[in-house]
């Protein structure tokens, strides 16, 4: 599917857009369905748009929110992608808002992947709205060049749900949603900034390996556009 590139002047430009964006697909879904659902990405990039979200005037209450992906950490962690979203997003009227985490207190990163399965259920299918982040080394959620279920979550066959993936670059063992289960939503976005970033994506955008650079598997194989903002 082809994706589009939105460039701003400034990240300050770049999350107004986006939340604007992003409210108008929450709250088009709420007309249509009275419920709206939203994964987004953890990471340095999103800070800013969560903010400009977080205050946005939708029907929170009738949102749920959840993550693309996730540290196997507890959300006091200053790592965990649940606590960035608690401060910054999940504030002002966003307040309202349902948050569905993906850690989960288990005594395995594997039986937390299956209980946040079950938890996410009933949600994204499709989700409304996607937003992704992309890594230096080009991963896309937790789907990282050399990941120990990197196949299988790449695999379009793979079943919607979270599975667990361990790489090198990755820290923490990581909490993911499949490929299969972000990659037909309503709203689907690569959300980058920084020159470095854009050579990324240029290197991405050209011919290789999925398993190098993940990042490939939406930008070759989604089913929904994918909408690229970016700014410097
Ligand atoms: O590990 C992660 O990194 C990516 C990109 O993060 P950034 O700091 O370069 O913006 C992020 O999209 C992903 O959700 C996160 O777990």
């Amino acid at each position: 599917m082809a994706s589009t590139l939105h460039s701003f002047a400034s990240a300050a430009d770049l999350a107004d857009s986006l939340a604007d964006k992003v409210a108008d697909t929450l709250s088009a879904a709420i007309a249509a369905r009275g419920a709206a659902s939203i994964a987004v990405s953890g990471g340095s990039t999103p800070k800013a748009f969560f903010q400009a979200l977080s205050m946005r005037d939708i029907a929170w209450d009738k949102v749920t929110i959840t993550l693309v992906d996730e540290r196997f950490v507890p959300a006091d962690n200053p790592r965990s992608n649940h606590l960035l979203v608690d401060a910054n997003l999940l504030q002002n009227k966003a307040k309202a808002a349902r948050f569905v985490p993906l850690y989960q207190p288990a005594a395995s990163v594997e039986e937390a992947a299956r209980l946040a399965t079950a938890k996410s259920a009933e949600i994204g299918i499709p989700f409304d709205a996607v937003i992704l982040g992309m890594g230096g080394d080009g991963h896309t959620a937790s789907f990282f060049p050399g990941g120990s279920n990197l196949a299988e979550a790449l695999d379009a066959s793979t079943p919607r749900g979270v599975i667990t993936m361990e790489a090198e670059g990755a820290g923490e063992p990581r909490l993911t949603f499949t490929f299969s289960s972000l990659q037909d939503a309503a709203l689907l976005v690569l959300h980058i900034e920084g020159e470095g970033k854009k050579d990324v994506l240029a290197k991405a955008e050209g011919s290789g390996e999925e398993a190098d650079m993940p990042i490939r598997a939406v930008l070759r194989r989604a089913t929904s556009p994918v909408e690229i903002y970016w700014a410097p």
